[in-house]
């Protein structure tokens, strides 16, 4: 059996000089590998209770959604701003460069639930950090982000801390 690591696909100066673009389509288009990524970061959720689970626009959806649908939860998505119909509500993060907005409907988390949230990469954590003041400002409480992917380089957790944060696997870089 392949272990994890050997399905990611490690793309050089893509989007841009001096980034390794770590590439999740190349475990996507593997039975075995898709299976293996769902199934080691549910496996981080062995211990935790909780309500729903948050994943954030795009690839997040991929990662969350099995792990909702096995374990019995509900799914919330957050997306990128101006694409969900009803109330939203919404926080504007920094990115490496400029700046991005995202959005929650106001009604998906209600006061007191606990949130898993799911998604397939952390870099600089902004997006985590957006995450967890939209779903705070809701009156929910994160307990616990897991994430197929770390760029421990980037110090994103630096950005989470205090909170629960899990990564199947860790690349000591950026
Ligand atoms: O820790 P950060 O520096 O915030 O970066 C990590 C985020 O960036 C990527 O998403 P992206 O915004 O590129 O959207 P996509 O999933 O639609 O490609 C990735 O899927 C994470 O959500
Ligand atoms: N190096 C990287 N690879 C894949 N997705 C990313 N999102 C932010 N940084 C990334």
């Amino acid at each position: 059996m392949k272990a994890i690591e050997e399905y990611v696909r490690s793309i050089p100066d893509f989007p841009e000089p001096g980034i390794i673009f770590r590439d999740v389509t190349s475990i996507l288009q593997d039975a075995e590998g898709l299976h293996l990524a769902i199934d080691l970061m549910q496996e981080k959720l062995k211990d935790v209770e909780f309500d729903v689970v948050v994943g954030p626009e795009s690839r997040g959806f991929i990662f969350g959604v099995p792990i909702a649908y096995n374990l019995h939860k509900p799914f919330i998505p957050i997306r990128k701003k101006g694409k969900l119909p009803c109330e939203t509500v919404s926080v504007e993060y920094e990115l490496e460069y400029g700046t991005a907005t995202i959005e929650m409907h106001k009604d998906a988390i209600k006061p007191g639930q606990r949130v898993v949230i799911i998604d397939d990469l952390i870099a600089t954590g902004g997006t985590n950090e957006a995450m967890v003041k939209l779903i705070e400002g809701l009156g929910g409480k994160v307990v616990k982000t897991v994430f197929l992917m770390e760029l421990a380089g980037l110090n994103g957790r630096d950005r989470l801390e205090g909170y629960d944060v899990d990564a199947v696997i860790t690349y000591p870089g950026k």
